[in-house]
């Protein structure tokens, strides 16, 4: 039997999941053990592989996330909130890396994480490329440099099956830039105005949400001030970015103590 790491893929028919099954197959260093995805799909019970038009690959669809984790040293997950909170049990129990892409998680939601990671290894972030794992960090260092007579002003734009706004991205560019200005995002932030909404506040951070389209993801950090503007910008033209960031972090979450851990942490930025 291989000593390669098995990756379970979740969510295996979803834009994200046929990313992540064509990534964990190409790559030498681990493998392809499990493909899950929701009851009633009618994926369940096929090869993953001809499900996606292509060849088989040897892996049948479940719907029964503890059965297939027994086999797997890590688990990618980019479904929806619920299923994620689901799988941090049955992850931590089978002693499986969790890579969470998931975004739109509550409070609530990552209150369950936070606990599930006493247990178990989990990578969470809301954007896995290192295009815009450096843009955060370019976002807190220029926020730190220019005090509030520039606004700051977060613009995403995202395809139209998007259901959560803002981004998960846009939400990380706004934890940085508020770190960079020593505030707390949640006192500062202003989502999307319509109507009368009076001047702008100065010192919010603005987040603003555009969908159409096929649109895979695009985030700019616009700094204004009095006759000049700073914009930071990251364009996603192929998911490939995120799924080779996701395969990236199981592999580096391999025997890591259990606890929370983001993608800074798997670049090493
Ligand atoms: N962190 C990152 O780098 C990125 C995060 N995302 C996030 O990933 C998530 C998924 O995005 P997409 O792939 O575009 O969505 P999608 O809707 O195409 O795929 C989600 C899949 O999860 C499946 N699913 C739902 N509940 C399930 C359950 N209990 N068990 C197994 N499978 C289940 C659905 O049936 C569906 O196939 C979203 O939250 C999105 O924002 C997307 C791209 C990059
Ligand atoms: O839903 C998506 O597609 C994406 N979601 C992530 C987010 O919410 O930021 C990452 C990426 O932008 C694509």
């Amino acid at each position: 039997m291989s000593e390669l790491p098995g990756i379970v893929v979740m969510g295996a028919s979803g834009r994200m999941g046929q990313m992540l099954i064509r990534e964990v197959n190409a790559q030498d260093g681990a493998r392809l053990v499990g493909a899950l995805e929701r009851p009633g799909h009618d994926w369940i019970g096929q090869d993953v592989g001809a499900c996606m038009g292509g060849q088989p690959l040897g892996v049948i669809v479940s719907d029964d996330p503890l059965e297939t984790m027994a086999k797997a040293q890590a688990v990618i997950d980019f479904t929806a909130p619920a299923a994620t909170v689901a799988m941090a049990e049955i992850a931590a129990q089978a002693r499986a890396v969790h890579v969470i892409g998931t975004t739109g998680l509550g409070d609530d939601d990552l209150a369950k994480l936070a606990l599930a990671g006493r247990h178990s290894t989990i990578i969470r972030a809301g954007n896995m490329s290192l295009g815009v794992n450096l843009l955060v960090q370019l976002t807190r260092k220029v926020a730190e440099a220019l005090d509030e007579d520039f606004d700051i002003e977060i613009t995403e734009a995202h395809h139209h099956h998007k259901v959560d706004a803002p981004s998960g991205t846009a939400l990380m560019l706004g934890e940085a830039a508020a770190e960079g200005r020593g505030v707390d995002l949640a006192d500062v932030s202003d989502r999307g105005r319509d109507g009368i909404t009076g001047a702008r506040k100065r010192g919010d951070i603005g987040f603003h949400a555009v969908r159409g389209g096929d649109i895979v993801g695009e985030h700019d950090v616009m700094f204004a001030a009095p006759g000049e503007r700073i914009v930071l910008r990251h364009l996603a033209t192929d998911r490939a970015i995120f799924a080779r960031g996701a395969v990236k972090a199981a592999l580096w979450g391999q025997g890591k103590k259990p606890g929370e851990y983001d993608m800074m942490d798997v670049l090493g930025l």
